[in-house]
């Protein structure tokens, strides 16, 4: 069973005068989900393609298994390519199996190891199909079974998501959780915040090429500013104005939303608020992944 993490260690790259990548750094451990996000450019595709060999880095490193990656390595990377690159020619079949052979695995395996996967993610009956005569969902599901066909000890997936009916979107996200289980290190970008919530172990926020936030979906929550819902019928408009690390985000129909920082004193809000009259409800949230991840991008319009 692989159990090795894949790490990338303060990883640079830069296109001209661009910087993609400064000092980026993440680490995947085997049996781990990571969700890479960030605004377009922000850097993911670059660090996928460093990790997987296929672009050099200017500087840092990426280890698997405590040993930078080399040439053995990366032919047991599994990789699911932004731009998809198969063959629209090929048969599905014939093209996975040539992957699979590409890959290290004899003849036979690699038919065995096409088959399984065409079967498990609903592609048994196109697989005597030219790649070009699927639905693009359905050559997605046969990119999925690319970067699956040898049985890789790490996945790294560009925006699998990206494209998917709901039905795919959940092929997609048991084989992930399987992989993941079996401990592979899985690590894939996406824009969809809520799938990366919902699926992911931990979450990578990335902004213009380094890592700004790293944690549990529950850590970043709990990092994040707190919101109050608080509703005081008889209080006026102006009831939580000045209290300190307080800002008001919207008032309606007697209900006001608060947003706390690390300063404020939520049992301070409670005590003004009663000071108006009765309070019917008194709520704290946590940010959700999305709120967290436009809070980073609005720092990065704001600067
Ligand atoms: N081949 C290239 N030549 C020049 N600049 C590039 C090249 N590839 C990427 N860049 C630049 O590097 C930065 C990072 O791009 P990258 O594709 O890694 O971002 P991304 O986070 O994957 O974005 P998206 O969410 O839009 O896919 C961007 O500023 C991009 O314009």
């Amino acid at each position: 069973m692989p159990e090795g993490a894949l790490e990338i260690d303060r990883v640079s790259k830069r296109y001209g005068e661009v910087v993609a990548l400064d000092e980026m750094s993440l680490t995947v451990h085997g049996g781990e989900m990571l969700g890479f996000v960030g605004s377009n450019g922000a850097g993911k595709t670059t660090t996928m393609r460093i990790a997987l060999g296929v672009l050099a880095a200017d500087s840092g490193e990426v280890r698997y298994d405590g040993a930078p990656v080399d040439r053995t390595t990366r032919s047991r990377i599994g990789y699911m390519p932004e731009e998809r690159g198969l063959y629209p020619k090929m048969k599905v079949s014939e093209q996975l199996q040539y992957l699979g052979e590409l890959h290290g695995l004899r003849r036979a395996d690699a038919a065995h190891s096409a088959n399984r996967w065409t079967e498990r993610l609903g592609l048994a009956e196109r697989r005597e199909d030219q790649l070009q005569k699927l639905s693009l969902g359905n050559q997605q599901r046969v990119q999925l079974a690319a970067a699956l066909v040898h049985d890789p000890s790490v996945l790294i997936l560009d925006e699998p998501f990206s494209g998917l009916d709901p039905v795919a979107v959940e092929v997609m996200s048991t084989v992930l959780r399987e992989m993941r289980d079996r401990g592979v290190p899985v690590v894939f970008s996406s824009h969809q915040l809520e799938l990366v919530q919902r699926l992911c172990d931990r979450v990578g926020i990335v902004r213009r090429g380094s890592m700004v936030a790293d944690g549990t979906v529950e850590e970043l929550r709990s990092s994040g500013p707190a919101r109050l819902t608080v509703h005081a019928p008889r209080a006026p408009a102006d009831w939580a104005e000045g209290l300190p690390g307080v800002t008001v985000e919207s008032r309606e129909n007697g209900r006001t939303t608060l947003r706390l920082d690390d300063t404020a004193d939520d049992q301070r809000v409670l005590r003004a608020a009663l000071e108006t009259g009765p309070v019917h409800e008194f709520s704290r949230e946590r940010p959700s992944l999305t709120e967290l991840f436009r809070d980073v991008v609005t720092e990065e319009i704001d600067e």
